[in-house]
């Protein structure tokens, strides 16, 4: 069995994405609005549009805290926060949704989102990436790294320095590694698992622009901020 160790500059380094991961939380919690009532497809996607909104303005925040980021090119610091916006959505909308809740509360918040107006068939890949995140049992340390490893994207359209942004993103996957086989010494596999979930969330976040006009309402409002993240309008 390998002996694995974490240095002093990658604890250092987890320490930076996690607090930053931690301080710039989504405003008012989703879950418990949608758990309270069911509204109707022109309030939901209201509802959708608001949190997306503000968690892109989180999600700067939290880009902005990642060691090194902050020297990338400035046109490359805007390339990979839009090419990785929509996903970095969707991971949070499965940690919400896999967060521990009282019994019964999942079965009801994931109804309340099937019959929220989005289309019929956006639902199974969507609830079987929730569900596949949820198997995973994530660590906060492991959500935050996982989070800033989806930005650090190199192969993002209009990335121009590659090699800048794969070393970035090189040491958080040295150092997601590293806890993975420390938080999950059973499950050997388990940081191949969490990369592959990379790859379901690419795939759920490439059908996305087009499905958005297909909610079940006419005029689609967005805010100025999500015309410019998701290429509508
Ligand atoms: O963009 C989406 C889409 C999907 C299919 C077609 C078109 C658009 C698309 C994207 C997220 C979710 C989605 N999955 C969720 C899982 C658990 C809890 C809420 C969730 N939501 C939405 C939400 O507010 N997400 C927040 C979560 C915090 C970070 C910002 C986003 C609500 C919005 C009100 C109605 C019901 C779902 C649901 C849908």
């Amino acid at each position: 069995r390998e002996k694995v160790e974490i240095t002093k500059e990658q604890r250092a380094l987890m320490k930076a994405i996690v607090d930053a991961y931690n301080r710039h939380q989504i405003p008012q919690d989703v879950a418990k609005k949608l758990l309270q009532e069911q509204y109707s497809p022109e309030e939901n996607f209201l509802l959708l549009t608001e949190m997306a909104t503000s968690q892109v303005q989180v999600l700067v925040e939290f880009t902005k805290n990642i060691p090194g980021f902050v020297s990338l090119d400035r046109e490359d610091q805007i390339a990979l926060l839009k090419g990785s916006a929509v996903e970095a959505m969707f991971l949070r909308s499965a940690q919400v949704f896999s967060r521990k809740m009282p019994s019964g509360h999942t079965d009801v918040l994931e109804e309340r989102i099937r019959k929220s107006g989005m289309p019929e068939e956006f639902m199974t890949p969507m609830f079987n990436f929730y569900k596949s995140i949820g198997e995973l049992h994530m660590v906060q340390e492991e959500q935050a790294i996982l989070t800033a490893i989806t930005i650090l994207t190199p192969d993002r359209p209009y990335v121009k320095d590659h090699q800048a942004v794969e070393r970035l993103q090189e040491s958080m996957l040295v150092v997601l590694r590293k806890l993975c086989v420390l938080q999950h010494p059973q499950e050997l596999q388990y940081f191949a698992r969490l990369l592959g979930r990379l790859t379901e969330l690419r795939t759920l976040s490439h059908y996305h622009a087009e499905m958005l006009t297909s909610w079940r309402m006419n005029d689609h409002k967005f805010t100025p901020l999500l015309c410019e993240i998701w290429d509508v309008q």
